[in-house]
């Protein structure tokens, strides 16, 4: 026996009411004996209780009522046949006669008890069911309607009333054996008292009902048809990527309908699970779908963790004071005081030093729960052992369920690490010995933070997401929007791997939009709906949205840009840069950058600042902490000088050359940063530094290639004519060098803690002689690589290189 519990929205239409005639059929046909349960249509009930306080304060109701009647009978019209709609409609019209005329006496006496009220409400379910019968009798179902406040025995406690298990288990199997062929019909969440006043089950009556209804016959399953897919590892409207759970525990439901999850209400499916009767939870618009299964065990085969759930607002109360310690008989007062002023204890943490104890109670229960611990402690605050209990507001509980999580070594030391990386800081936190719950308070600012960020970490399967604030949309960052627009299925499929484009600037406009900015279409979305752009504002906005995993992207060559990380760091933003300005200002700043970043928790990748997208930093970094010694780096470091150099070969001018590498993107914004050498030597100072050196800008000695003039160029036009004008120096450079079989190389080096870049006429015989177009290479003598130095070769300039170079870091970025 299977019993079919349909919610409100799945007898809410003709459509849904027709899956339900096909489930019930379906069921038969696998020769599976079946009883329905519905609530009444969605919304009637709402309408019907609003009629009965409308009645009592004398205004009108029977156009409400009239609504409610229309719908049933429109119900009728649709789905029965012609010859079947009369019977049907003239026992929902003696229905309707009734309810309206116990409105009337309503309105007549200007009041409405709760049983009253009882009353009218029950004819929602009445109505519904009734309708539900008729329309099952027509597509050859053996429906008998089953009118349950003839079979559900209750107290008088009207609204909520208690259930007497025992009668109603006797009435219901005598029902069943009465009607031995039969598919009941049970209305859900009415019942009635012992002298045959209608009463109702309170809130989720329906599934009681159906639990009742089935712990009563012996059922093997439960299943509660409603409009979800059934329990979801956490609320879809605060975590995006939340999925629907295959299977729970009854513990665990409990647990997440504790905290909000209103899929079921479990206290109402006690009398099935008592007898280990498993519970389905299905979709009645998606009937395809497994749904959730909620039986006696977790199953082993799924997450540890369950779901993530939460309590939106709470107010933390602490009381504190040395009148505690070792206080025996302490916390017994304290709760029983709260227990008799009526407060509910969300949760609860003490300290083993026992000096304070921290609760969690909501809002609108604080004012009640201080005033009930003063009055219990008011010689203990007298006396000063004890502090005025603290309330404070605008705190969230985060609670993280799971039955195995107990199993589970380091399951809570990945929730805080994602909360600290996050930049969640957390108030609370409280763990029940069965470990089937970790609580944590947090501040309601950041509890959908919170919530993102510990589901991306906590379930392995589905997509962690990066939420990218991109700066900077030029030659490198556009090439960058394009490549993780191409490659995002792949990081998807591959590295499970999301892109949010949560934010775009440039120098002239920028958007912010926490559900994303289409990586294809951003150009237009930022001229639809940008703004005039602001670093400062692009900055608020990002820290406003608050997510969590946001990284920034650097993709310009601005110092502004490069002076706002140390405030990114401390907001909790990763940050992955191009522009090699910040890590080239003076070294006290670069050192106290590691250490901020450090602190903060998060990521600070620059690899493209040297080299491009070649690994050197990373190179650099694994020599180092392998063990390694540095004792000296050769490198070509300017892929543009390299490109001049490689293309300038007497068919084109020095200046057409330099056009060309900009053309081509190997330049800097501003092509003289590279033909004065000082990109070389940001590269060089970068390195330096790297490797440990306290080194500064000004201690890199650089070789000028330029004559004064082009120096002195106040302009890039100004620059490219004087570029122009000394041609003939550039001709006598490269003729003294091809006069001799070499060729000319612009070469950094380090060693000795000094930093050097010189040009140098190259024979065939030097390891640099043999590079073409942008190329850099780098050559790391070290300890281990003495004799042989090791080396890294490549174009080292390009948007497409150095975009991907930037692609690579965020995903380093995700990879944490
Ligand atoms: N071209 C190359 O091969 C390589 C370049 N880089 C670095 O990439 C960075 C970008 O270079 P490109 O894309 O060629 O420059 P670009 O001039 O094409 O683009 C710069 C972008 O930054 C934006 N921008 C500038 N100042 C801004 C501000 N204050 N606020 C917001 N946006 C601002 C501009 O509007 C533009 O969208 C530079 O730092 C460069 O050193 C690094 C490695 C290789
Ligand atoms: N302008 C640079 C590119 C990357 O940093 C160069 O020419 O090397
Ligand atoms: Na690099």
């Amino acid at each position: 026996m299977k019993i079919l519990k349909f919610g409100g929205t799945s007898v809410g239409s003709a459509q849904s009411i027709s899956t339900l005639v096909q489930l019930v059929k379906e069921q038969q046909q696998q020769d599976e004996a079946v009883a329905v349960v519905c609530s009444a249509m969605s919304g009637v009930t709402n309408t019907l209780l609003q009629l009965v306080t409308e009645a009592s304060e004398g205004k009108a109701y029977v156009t409400g009522l009239k609504t409610i009647e229309d719908r049933h009978f429109g119900l009728v019209r649709t789905l029965l046949e012609v010859k079947h709609q009369n019977v049907a409609l003239l026992g929902l019209r003696l229905y309707f006669n009734e309810l309206e005329e116990l409105l009337a006496g309503v309105r007549a006496l200007g009041e409405a008890s709760p049983r009253t009220s009882d009353r009218v409400v029950a004819y929602g379910e009445l109505c519904s069911n009734y309708t539900i019968a008729h329309v099952l009798r027509q597509h050859g179902v053996n429906a008998v309607f089953a009118d349950a406040r003839q079979l559900i025995r209750t107290d008088s406690h009207h609204g909520k009333a208690a259930v007497d298990e025992a009668l109603t288990n006797q009435l219901v199997k005598d029902f069943f054996s009465r009607h031995a062929d039969a598919v009941p019909v049970f209305t859900g969440f009415i019942a009635s008292d012992q002298h045959g006043n209608t009463t109702t089950l309170g809130r989720g009556g329906s599934d009681y009902t159906a639990a009742l209804v089935g712990a009563a016959v012996g059922a093997d399953q439960v299943q509660i048809w409603t409009d979800v897919d059934g329990f979801m590892t956490a609320d879809p409207r605060l975590v995006k990527r939340a999925f629907p759970l295959k299977q729970l525990s009854y513990n665990e439901a409990i647990e997440l309908s504790y905290f909000g999850a209103k899929v079921v209400h479990p206290p109402t499916m006690l009398p099935a699970i008592a007898r280990g009767i498993p519970i389905i939870v299905k979709n009645t618009f998606n009937p395809s779908f497994s749904g959730t299964a909620i039986g006696p065990k977790s199953s082993v085969n799924c997450s540890l963790v369950k779901g993530i759930t939460s309590i939106p607002a709470i107010s933390m109360l602490t009381v504190q004071g040395g009148g505690m310690v070792g206080y025996k008989g302490f916390s017994g007062r304290l709760f029983s005081a709260l227990a008799q002023a009526g407060v509910n204890v969300i949760l609860i943490t003490q300290a083993s030093s026992e000096h304070s104890i921290t609760l969690a109670v909501s809002p609108a229960e604080a004012q009640a729960a201080s005033t009930a611990i003063e009055a219990e402690f008011r010689y203990e605050l007298l006396s000063g052992r004890l502090s005025k209990p603290s309330v404070e507001e605008g705190y969230s509980v985060m609670a993280v369920v799971g039955e195995n999580m107990k199993q589970a070594i380091g399951l809570s030391g990945k929730l805080f690490s994602a909360l600290g990386r996050s930049g969640v800081n957390i108030s609370a936190i409280a763990q029940g010995s069965s470990e089937l719950n970790i609580s944590v308070v947090v501040s309601s600012e950041d509890l959908s933070k919170a919530l993102n960020s510990v589901h991306d970490a906590l379930f392995l399967s589905p997509v962690k997401t990066l939420n990218v604030f991109c700066c900077g949309t030029g030659n490198i960052g556009a090439t960058l929007l394009r490549q993780l627009a191409q490659h995002q299925e792949h990081l998807q499929t591959s590295r499970h791997l999301r892109i949010n484009l949560a934010g775009v600037c440039n120098s002239r406009q920028m958007l912010c939009n926490r559900d994303g900015i289409s990586l294809k279409n951003w150009q237009n979305e930022l001229v639809e709906h940008g703004e005039p752009a602001s670093l400062e504002r692009f900055m608020e906005q990002a820290a406003l949205l608050n997510l969590p995993n946001a990284v920034f992207l650097d993709n310009t060559g601005s110092t502004d840009v490069a002076g706002v990380y140390r405030e990114l760091f401390g907001q909790s933003f990763s940050v992955v840069t191009c522009n090699k300005i910040r890590n080239c200002g003076t070294f006290s700043d670069y050192h106290k950058d590691k250490q901020v970043v450090r602190k903060y928790g998060v990521d600070y990748y620059y690899e493209t600042n040297v080299g491009a997208g070649l690994p050197v930093i990373k190179t650099l970094h694994d020599l180092l902490i392998s063990g390694d010694q540095v004792l000296k780096i050769e490198a070509i470091l300017s892929g543009t000088i390299s490109y001049l150099f490689n293309e300038y070969r007497g068919d084109k001018t020095f200046a057409a050359v330099v056009r060309e590498a900009q053309q081509s993107g190997f330049t800097e914004p501003d092509p003289r940063d590279d033909l004065s050498g000082l990109d070389f030597a940001r590269k060089m100072l970068i390195l330096a530094r790297e490797t440990g050196l306290p080194v500064e800008l000004q201690d890199v000695q650089i070789q000028p290639i330029l004559p004064e003039s082009c120096t002195a160029a106040p302009t890039v036009e100004a620059f490219y004519q004087e570029l122009e004008k000394s041609e003939p120096y550039f001709a006598s450079l490269k003729e003294e060098a091809a006069a001799s079989g070499k060729v000319l190389r612009y070469i950094g080096s380090l060693e000795g803690g000094k930093v050097k870049i010189e040009l140098v006429m190259a024979s065939p015989e030097h390891p640099f002689f043999g590079l073409s177009g942008s190329d850099n290479i780098i050559s790391f003598t070290t300890d281990r690589y003495r004799l042989n130095p090791m080396v890294v070769k490549g174009p080292g300039a390009g948007a497409e290189v150095t975009a991907a170079g930037v692609l690579a870091d965020l995903v380093r970025v995700a990879a944490y």
